[in-house]
């Protein structure tokens, strides 16, 4: 049996502002995401991926180093776009989407449409390191809705109890997920 870890890596904090791409991460932050290198110290990477977005390239920048391994950026690995515009009312919106799979605000994205392009491209990146091991920065929704894809327990309640940072090692044999583990334990919660 060859297997495939994957490693979703959640952001750690970065102090919310419109700026999805440039924003980086907060002086506690920074601290964490050393944490998140300490963790991943033991795991011999094949490959360090990160969404486009700078909080999550900070978070995997200590490990990509470790491995002395340059991030490969995917933009289908961005966080999913709820609305184009700054949402006045953010918590009823979210709801709303988890509720209905389907539901979107013009320009944004549906959890439908997030999953299928999150898993595309996570789909990509088992083929591409089949058998290894392999980090990936990402964000809070697009990693609970590429989980949820494999395993229907991973959802809106599941993400609302997600810190940042937060590190779930996912086992797979070919395409089927057979375990997941979760690295970011309570010692280190921030
Ligand atoms: O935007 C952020 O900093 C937060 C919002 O809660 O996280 P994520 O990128 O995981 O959506």
């Amino acid at each position: 049996m060859i297997l495939t870890n994957v490693c979703l890596v959640r952001h750690a904090h970065s102090v919310y502002t419109t700026d999805e791409l440039d924003r980086g991460l907060s002086k506690q932050g920074f601290k964490d995401a050393e944490k998140v290198s300490d963790l991943l110290s033991g795991l011999d990477a094949d490959a360090i991926i990160s969404s486009p977005y700078n909080r999550a390239i900070q978070t995997v920048q200590g490990i990509a180093k470790k491995n002395k391994k340059a991030i490969i950026i995917n933009e289908d690995l961005r966080e999913r776009l709820l609305s184009p515009e700054k949402t006045a009312d953010f918590n009823r919106l979210i709801h709303k989407v988890w509720e209905n799979p389907s539901f979107y605000v013009e320009g944004g994205e549906s959890n439908e449409v997030a999953q299928r392009r999150g898993i595309a491209a996570f789909q990509t990146v088992l083929s591409n390191f089949h058998g290894g091991n392999i980090v990936i920065g990402t964000h809070g929704n697009i990693m609970t809705l590429i989980m949820n894809y494999f395993d229907a327990q991973y959802d809106f309640k599941f993400w609302q109890t997600l810190s940042m940072p937060n590190i779930y090692q996912l086992t797979f044999d070919q395409d089927q997920l057979i375990n997941v583990h979760r690295i970011w334990g309570d010692r280190e919660q921030s």
